[in-house]
Order: C-alpha cells, then structure tokens, then sequence
C-alpha cells in the first residue's frame, strides 16, 4: 500500500523563482489500484512521481509504502520497490546491451544482494517466455542490441523490465506520449494487460484523455501542485472526454492548459 502524507515541496525557496510544486498532497493507493493522473503544465506531475521513487525528497510530509518511509530505504531497495517507465524510449534500457542482458539486468534488481547478472539457459528460457506474451516478435531477437529496437519496441522492453519482478508500485510517466498513434495503442494495450493480469498498484500520468479515461479505475486532477478532483471507480464509467474537461475547467476556473494534451 501506498500512502502520501502532507507532502509539500517548493523549488527555489525565498528566491523570485521560488516555484510551488506540490502543496499538501496527501493520497493513499491500496493494493491493486490503477490510478490515472492529468493535470496542465507544470501542475506538479512529475515531481509527485520523482517523490514517490524516492530520488526526491518533500520539504514537508511522507511518502510510506507498506508503513515504511522511503527515505528509509536504500536506493537498491527503492529500485527493487518501484517500477518506472519514463516518457522517454531511451531512458531505462542499457542501448549498447541485448535484450537477454537488460532483461537479466532488471531480474537481478529483485533478487538479493550478489545475485549474478549472467544470462544462464533458465534465464533465456523465462526471458523468452515473457517476450513472447508481449507478442510484438522481440522473442525471437534476444540477442539484438536494445539500440536497434523502435521507439515502441523499446518502451514495450521497459514495461516489461519494470514489472516483471511485481514491483510494489509501477509508475508510467506519459509513457506513450513520444510515440506515434499505432504504437502508442500498442503499449497502452499491453499496459493493462500486464497491469491486469499481475494486479500490480500502478500510478499513471498521461497527457492523452481517452487513454486516462480507459485505463485505470480511479482517476485524479491535478493543478498547480495540488489535488483539485479524485475520481472514483463508480464515477469513472460514465466519464467522457467532454465532460473531463469540463470538470478541470469547473474546478480549476481555467481550460487545461497544456500544448499537448491529446484528446483520443
Ligand atoms: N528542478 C526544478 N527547479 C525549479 N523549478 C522546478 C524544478 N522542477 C520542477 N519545477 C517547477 O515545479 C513545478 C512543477 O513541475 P513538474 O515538472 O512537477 O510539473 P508537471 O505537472 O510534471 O508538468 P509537465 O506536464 O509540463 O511536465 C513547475 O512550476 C516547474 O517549473
């Protein structure tokens, strides 16, 4: 279980370029939710999620996962806690590294201390396994050096490498976002495939509004550092895109201003 307790964080503080990122966010992910979030630019996404893995720290507040800090914990034992894809398909993948390798790379992040990085005949055999469920061929390129791999191939690499040791919480960050429409269906599908069928608790930022209503069972707004609206699974059937950002609008008093929101 996820829990954020009162966090606050500003950038710049007592300087003109003082900035408010996040204001008293305070949210709690039980087992198995799938949480979407949208919000404008510079709404506080991103930093929420730096603050969850644990490579930023809040001015003010907590983040605990299962009652535990994760300022408490090593940065191994945050890496082997948190899963995340980022936006961008070159980031999480080691380029000049196979498949087998990353993949064995990642295997090893959730095993304990001194587990061997070789790939042995077993490892091939799951990595394989688990390549073929992706369905996309990559089963058949184990060898194939990751900086070869399209944009949608490699982000479909990192979903796997971020969840297939059950991550406690999986964090997207827009992660369909820089790819092209085909592709990004693609990896929105075997996300909640993957999602679905390990029930892993999953917090999503993304910029395309179809895909925040379709994904997930709870969806939450934000703006200007603070959770202005919590969706819950009851209300979330019923959303349409129109009436998503209608709700933004309402609450926020001002359209969801961000260049690259996608509507579907
Ligand atoms: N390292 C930093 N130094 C100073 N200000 C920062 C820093 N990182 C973020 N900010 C500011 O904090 C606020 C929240 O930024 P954040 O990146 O979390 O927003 P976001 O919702 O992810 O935005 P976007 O959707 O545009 O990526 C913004 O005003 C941003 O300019």
């Amino acid at each position: 279980m996820l829990e954020i307790y009162q966090v606050s964080k500003l950038f710049n503080p007592g300087t003109a370029d003082e900035k408010i990122a996040l204001m008293d966010i305070n949210l709690k992910l039980n087992e198995g939710d799938f949480v979407t979030v949208i919000g404008s630019n510079g709404a506080g996404k991103s930093t929420l999620m730096n603050i969850i893995s644990g490579v930023m720290q809040p001015d003010i507040g907590d983040v605990r996962i299962d009652g535990q800090s994760v300022a408490s914990k090593s940065e191994s034992e945050r890496s082997r806690w948190v899963g995340r894809v980022f936006q961008d398909p070159m980031a999480g993948t080691a380029p000049n590294m196979t498949i087998e390798e990353n993949l064995s790379m990642a295997y090893a992040r959730g095993k304990p201390r001194g587990f061997g990085w070789a790939v042995t005949g077993r490892k091939r055999a799951l990595f394989k396994e688990e390549l073929k469920r992706l369905g996309i061929g990559l089963d058949a390129r184990l060898r194939a050096k990751v900086g070869l791999l399209s944009g949608g191939e490699r982000q479909a690499l990192s979903l796997l490498m971020s969840t297939f040791t059950r991550p406690g919480i999986l964090l997207l960050d827009e992660h369909t976002a820089a790819l092209d429409p085909a592709r990004a269906e693609l990896i929105t599908r075997l996300t909640e495939e993957i999602v679905r069928s390990m029930k892993l608790t999953t917090l999503m930022v993304t910029h395309n509004m179809e895909q925040a209503i379709r994904l997930g069972n709870r969806l939450i707004m934000m703006d200007k550092g603070r959770i202005i609206l919590d969706i819950p699974p009851e209300r979330k059937q019923d959303l349409t895109v129109q009436k998503l950002l209608g709700e933004f609008e309402r609450i926020s008093g001002h359209k969801l201003a961000d260049d690259r929101v996608v509507l579907g």
